[in-house]
């Protein structure tokens, strides 16, 4: 049986794993992270700290010592009718019926929120378990549905494309009726950057060139395409267009410049 609680009692639960962590004796802080994941094995696997185990093994009991992260990708009553549109229509191809009934991955894979995506990364598994439990992008922070930035990631490793489909609530207000540049700069760098990590592993952002082409309104749905343009190196150049949901008026373009980067760098190292 699967229990769905609201999200105040999920974190109440949360603190309670939490305090259960600190009774067995150790809390989760960065530095017990950063002490532990330098220990390297000759084969170049990860020790990790077994409070992190605890926290991945909690992650598999049952309720109410189990605390999956709430995935913010998937659809909830403040998606208006074009975000849940191309929702399904990503959503539909990324798993495909063969005509004898068999399922198969499609051409487009969603990514979940969280740190969760890393997995889906090369190199990135390693990062995952380590950060998943801890981190949460920014954008994720608003709790109030469909306040802040309501969005889902599509993923197509073949054609080496990615799509979002982004809803900007009322907060990302900057001219009045219209969503702040910043906003828009913020879901420009994450999409892209999750592309390039898709592509290329852990990276960051070393440039960001952004053309803002016409205002984006408030409550509306548009649609962000990012395609790799080349890579050289630890360099993963990316390009991203934002337009309207049929892609007849286009908002913003820009391009990106990402480094890779060891997860030393990542963690202050
Ligand atoms: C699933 C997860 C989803 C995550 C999505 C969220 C994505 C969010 C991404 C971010 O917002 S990251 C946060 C914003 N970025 C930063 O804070 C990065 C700060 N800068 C750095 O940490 C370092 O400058 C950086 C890692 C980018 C590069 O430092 P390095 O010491 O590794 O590289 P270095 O400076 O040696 O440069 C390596 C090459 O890159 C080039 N380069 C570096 N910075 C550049 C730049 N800004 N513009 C052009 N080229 C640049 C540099 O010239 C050189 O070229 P060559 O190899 O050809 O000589």
């Amino acid at each position: 049986m699967k229990v769905i609680l609201p999200a105040k009692t999920r974190g109440g639960v949360q603190q309670m794993a939490r305090g259960l962590c600190q009774i067995m004796g150790r809390e989760i802080s960065k530095g017990n992270f950063n002490t532990n994941i330098r220990q390297m094995t000759p084969r170049g696997t990860l020790q990790l700290p077994w409070s992190i185990n605890s926290v991945r093994t909690m992650a598999v009991l049952p309720w109410p010592f189990s605390f999956q992260p709430r995935d913010f990708s998937l659809p909830n009553s403040s998606w208006g009718s074009d975000m849940r549109r191309l929702y399904e229509h990503y959503n539909s191809q990324c798993e495909v019926e063969t005509d004898d009934g068999e399922k198969k991955w499609g051409v487009w894979r969603r990514l979940p929120s969280y740190n969760r995506s890393l997995k889906y990364a090369t190199g990135g598994v390693y990062l995952s378990k380590i950060i998943q439990s801890k981190a949460r992008l920014f954008t994720r922070n608003i709790r109030a549905q469909g306040a802040g930035f309501e969005y889902v990631v599509f993923v197509n490793k073949q054609e080496q494309k990615c799509v979002c489909v982004f809803q900007a609530g009322h907060l990302l207000e900057g001219p009045p009726g219209h969503v702040h540049g910043g906003a828009i700069a913020t879901m420009i760098d994450t999409v892209t950057g999750t592309h390039a990590t898709y592509l290329s592993g852990p990276v960051m952002t070393a440039n960001l060139n952004i053309n803002y082409r016409s205002p984006i309104s408030l409550g509306s749905t548009v649609l962000l395409t990012c395609s790799l343009d080349k890579k050289e190196g630890r360099k993963t150049f990316v390009s991203c267009q934002v337009t309207n949901t049929d892609s007849s008026k286009l908002h913003t373009e820009a391009t990106g410049l990402f480094l890779s980067i060891t997860m030393g760098h990542l963690l202050g190292g």
